[in-house]
């Protein structure tokens, strides 16, 4: 197990969002965290990143217990995430969205020349690796929303996270795309990263997952491979509203 919960709660005042979720995520695999809208899922990333804090449990992190650490030293610890509302520096160019991810703040103008040449080597790379190195000088703003999740994608994998959490990923993304985020995660996954995907689109977590998670009103109901969560009436009924 990599990273694992144990009854995880959060209350936003009446709402209950995390209802004691106990849920491990595997090592070296591709996991997905499906559910209806509302049960929790965005929740569940923000208390495990440190975004919020739990009203109770626990999270660790390869066997260290992360509850409580902001952030960055969960960030540090190796974990990286992107947003369903994608976060990038719009009036920054690529490049330097890439570069920012590891120079918090980013660059003053004059102090362009402070950026290591390795860094810079690293941030092209990723943007190479992407598909979007001819956008390296442009602004994120003037980016396609689908451009601007892979720029995301590359300022997380700047830090070098062994796992990965990403929030919706082919939200408002065309076909074409799709097709070259699911194999970008199989590659980036075959090379030792652990994913944790929270998505709606259900072809592509079937096809990407090898373990499934569903959540139901703030709690896992079911768990498993994609070929028995895609049968399991409980998972059905949840989807049904029954
Ligand atoms: N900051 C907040 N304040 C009040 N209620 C919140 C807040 N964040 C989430 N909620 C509520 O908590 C519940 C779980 O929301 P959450 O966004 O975690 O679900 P989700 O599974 O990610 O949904 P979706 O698939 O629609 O993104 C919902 O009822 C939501 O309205």
């Amino acid at each position: 197990m990599t990273l694992e919960t144990v009854e995880l709660r959060k209350a936003f005042g009446g709402v209950v969002a995390l209802d004691g979720a106990s849920v491990a995520f595997q090592a070296g695999k591709v996991n997905a965290l499906i559910g209806p809208n509302g049960s929790g899922k965005t929740t569940f990333f923000n208390c495990v990143t440190g975004m919020i804090r739990p009203d109770s449990g626990r999270t660790t992190y390869q066997g260290q217990e992360i509850t409580r650490k902001p952030p960055h030293a969960i960030a540090r610890a190796g974990v990286g995430r992107t947003f369903q509302l994608c976060r990038v520096f719009p009036r920054m160019t690529a490049l330097d969205n890439v570069l920012a991810a590891v120079r918090p703040g980013g660059f003053p103008k004059g102090l362009r020349g402070a950026r290591s040449r390795s860094d810079l080597d690293r941030a092209r790379g990723w943007l190479t690796r992407l598909g979007i190195e001819h956008l390296a000088d442009a602004e994120a703003r003037a980016m396609s929303w689908g451009q601007q999740k892979l720029l995301e994608l590359a300022g997380v994998l700047m830090a070098e996270p062994e796992t990965i959490l990403l929030d919706e990923p082919a939200g408002g993304v065309n076909p074409a795309l799709l097709d070259r985020i699911g194999a970008l995660v199989r590659e980036l996954n075959a090379e030792g990263r652990t994913f944790v995907i929270v998505e709606h689109n259900m072809d592509l977590v079937m096809s990407i997952s090898d373990h499934v998670v569903v959540f139901d009103r703030g709690r896992p109901i079911a768990a498993g491979p994609p070929s028995v969560i895609r049968t399991d009436e409980r998972v059905l009924g949840a989807y049904l509203g029954v």
